[in-house]
């Protein structure tokens, strides 16, 4: 009960479900001469073994009601005598039909390609997982993204930048020739949700992957998981050339850096003939790029694209970029540097943008360049390590973070250009689409630092699925899945889930404040600190308090950070009585006797959401306290463990933050409210001796 099963965790049903799903998985028909079918029958035998106690019989034909049939019209005769319509699910789409055949009813799963094949089986396995019917069943499912892609920052000597959850999985040293039997767990755990790539290695680790010798062990772990429909995607440095290639340059007109580029990715699909492409981070928090040289993003961009494009591959290359000190407003930087390229990539680039136009908060507005590149294939990216909010003990379900970005209205085409249609292509009629997430998997048993951290893996996955799926449904399915059915335990598990991410909200950044967290780290809260050596390093840089009031002025008369939204949206953020007030302080600077919507002056407003997200977590507990007995004891113990940890820490995050705060404002606790626990410089003066998931690059 450790954990590592994840989501997949096919313990026995309870006897009436069984029986129930006994008539619907008699017989067992599907190939077996590809990996990936293989792949998908081992899947279905253990599966359904262990939900049901015995495996179905495996068969060629169908010779008794309740037969699972699996494959494509191309592999399976039976299933082309069905002569079902699949033009509709493309390469990765699948449906799941009650049919009769030969006078017997059965289940067919079905898709154009053995992926699509195993993701029906997956999705199959998750009706029963889920207790759903599986009667009458007819699902048609495609996704929605091309690229759904999880990000590893981790370096080639174990360590995980920002990773909470132990070292590296990818065991380097003893790659090629052991391909540990996690690699084969963990491709399983991404197709079960619809995750089909993986980027290796951290976006600031260096040339060395690179090398001969990496690439064998690259292509190892691509051998492991083509089965399952994942392609490997390497980052790379930009400096490549000069490192390991012994030019004098890396300047992307430099045809001999080209031809470099081009002999490269020659190698690298000589060894891995469906290498998925290159990420980049370049000119951005000291990485080398194409500027260095004079040349744009764009240069940088496709020449890579250039090298990469005669093999199919694709380059996606980062727009967060703060390459420079900015004094004036950090959130303006990737619009000013990106939008003007727009129509200058080559096809066969992406460019992931980040939720937000700073980095990963608890809470910021959508990024102005969706929508504002129609050029250019745009793509999601998400954090789903919690480098921002707690790291690995605080429970925080990311889904309505995801959601709400998702769901955001860019208004580029009017009323309802929601971002999730920026990225699904639909916008503006792009074919190349994407999701990336930066990834929380470490070497602990549970993968994630947590249990419930495994859920931000998992929502990830599905929405890159379908952006358009609701958080909480998500939610749901997961909770079944990974703990119980028990609708004692699933209703309150799933609604403290819900809430847990206006908490963290609450207690660490509300009102639309961000970045408060210690410089360096990010774990716990500095609001005071200016020690950093860049302006837009530091705490004071994000909140601007002073005795008359807080904020970020990024309005028409401020930043002007408002300009690069389309025209309504900008109008309403620009407009202090509009703007929505989870967004006030990101964009006003407010004086601390404003009024809000409540009645209230801003800054009881503001201790209000501080002491609010130290209740919700106690609340949280409350709730967790009541779940004793149904689930195993050795995850309900870690679960409750880690929420005291948690109202601990957000009972710090308020303090201090209170504590801070009033020294600079003045003004006295509105009435009922406790003070801080200690003093201001009590908390100045924790210092955090380590921290992991620390960055080597700072
Ligand atoms: C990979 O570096 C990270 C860096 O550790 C992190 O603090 C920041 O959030 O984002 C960077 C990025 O996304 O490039």
């Amino acid at each position: 009960e450790d954990g590592y099963d994840l989501w997949m965790r096919y313990h026995l049903l309870a006897p009436e479900q069984v029986k129930r799903y006994d008539s619907h998985a008699s017989q067992l028909i599907i190939g077996s001469t590809t990996p990936t079918q293989t792949a998908t029958r081992d899947e279905l035998q253990r599966g359904l073994n262990g939900l049901l106690g015995h495996a179905p019989l495996l068969s060629n034909d169908i010779n008794r009601n309740g037969a699972i049939i699996v494959g494509t019209p191309s592999s399976s005769p039976l299933i082309a005598r069905l002569k079902l319509d699949t033009t509709s699910l493309g390469n990765e789409g699948y449906l799941i039909r009650s049919v009769a055949v030969d006078g017997h009813t059965a289940t067919v799963i079905v898709a154009n390609t053995d992926v699509g094949a195993l993701y029906g089986a997956f999705h199959f396995l998750r009706l029963l997982q889920t207790e759903q019917s599986v009667d009458h069943l007819d699902i048609h499912e495609s996704p929605r993204l091309k690229l759904r892609v999880l990000e590893h920052w981790d370096y080639l000597n174990g360590q995980v930048e920002r990773g909470y959850a132990g070292a590296s999985i990818w065991d380097w040293w003893k790659l090629p020739d052991w391909r540990a039997p996690r690699y084969t767990d963990y491709a399983r755990a991404n197709a079960s949700i619809g995750i089909n790539g993986t980027v290796l290695n951290d976006v600031t680790d260096g040339a060395t992957i690179l090398t001969p010798t990496y690439l064998q062990k690259v292509a190892a772990l691509a051998d492991v998981f083509r089965p399952y429909g994942i392609r490997v995607y390497l980052s790379i440095r930009f400096s490549a050339p000069i490192e390991i290639g012994g030019l004098k340059t890396a300047d992307p007109l430099d045809p001999q850096v080209q031809r470099w580029w081009r002999e490269k990715a020659d190698e690298i699909y000589r060894i891995i003939p469906d290498f998925g492409g290159f990420l980049v981070k370049a000119n951005s928090e000291g990485q080398p790029g194409p500027e260095d040289y004079g040349r744009t993003h764009a240069d940088g961009a496709n020449v890579l694209a250039d090298a990469v494009a005669p093999h199919g591959g694709i380059v996606m290359w980062r727009t967060f970029v703060y390459s420079q000190n900015n004094p004036d407003d950090r959130a303006k930087q990737a619009y000013e540097e990106f939008k003007p390229l727009d129509g200058r990539f080559r096809s066969n680039v992406i460019l992931p943008v980040k939720n937000g136009p700073i980095d990963f908060q608890p809470r910021e507005p959508f990024h102005p360049l969706f929508g504002a590149m129609p050029k250019t294939p745009l793509m999601m990216e998400f954090e789903i390590t919690k480098e921002y909010l707690g790291f690995a003990t605080h429970l925080v379900y990311l889904g309505p973070l995801y959601e709400e970005v998702l769901s955001a209205d860019t208004m580029v085409h009017g009323k309802g250009s929601i971002v999730a249609k920026v990225i699904d292509g639909s916008l503006e009629g792009h074919t190349l689409t994407g999701m990336t997430g930066d990834s929380n998997i470490g070497t602990d048993r549970n993968w994630t630092g947590s249990d419930f951290n495994q859920a931000n893996w998992y929502v990830f996955g599905r929405l890159a699925w379908n952006p358009t799926l609701s958080s909480r449904a998500i939610a749901d399915e997961w909770v079944r899945m990974t703990f119980t059915n028990n609708n004692a335990f699933v209703k309150p598990v799933v609604d403290m889930m819900m809430g847990s991410r206006e908490a963290v909200v609450d207690y660490m950044t509300p009102l639309g404040l961000v970045h408060l967290m210690g410089p360096g780290h990010h774990y716990g809260p500095a609001p005071w600190d200016a020690s950093e050596s860049r302006a837009d390093w530091r705490p004071v840089y994000y909140h601007r308090a002073d005795h008359e009031g807080i904020g970020f002025d990024r309005t028409s008369t401020g930043s002007d950070a408002v300009a690069q939204y389309a025209p309504p949206v900008a109008e309403q953020f620009n407009d202090l009585k509009q703007t929505p007030e989870q967004f006030l302080l990101f964009f006003h600077h407010v004086p601390w006797d404003y009024r809000m919507r409540s009645g209230q002056t801003l800054w009881y407003e503001l201790v209000a959401h501080y002491s609010q997200g130290v209740d919700d977590v106690k609340q949280m507990r409350e709730t967790w306290r009541h779940m004793d007995g149904y689930i195993d004891d050795q995850r309900y113990q870690q679960v409750a463990s880690f929420l005291a940890i948690q109202q601990k820490e957000a009972q710090w995050w308020r303090d201090a933050c209170i504590a801070y705060f009033q020294s600079i404002s003045g003004l006295p606790l509105p009435p009922g409210y406790a003070p801080p626990e200690k003093s201001l410089k009590y908390y100045e003066s924790l210092t955090f001796p380590f921290v992991p998931g620390y960055s080597s690059w700072q």
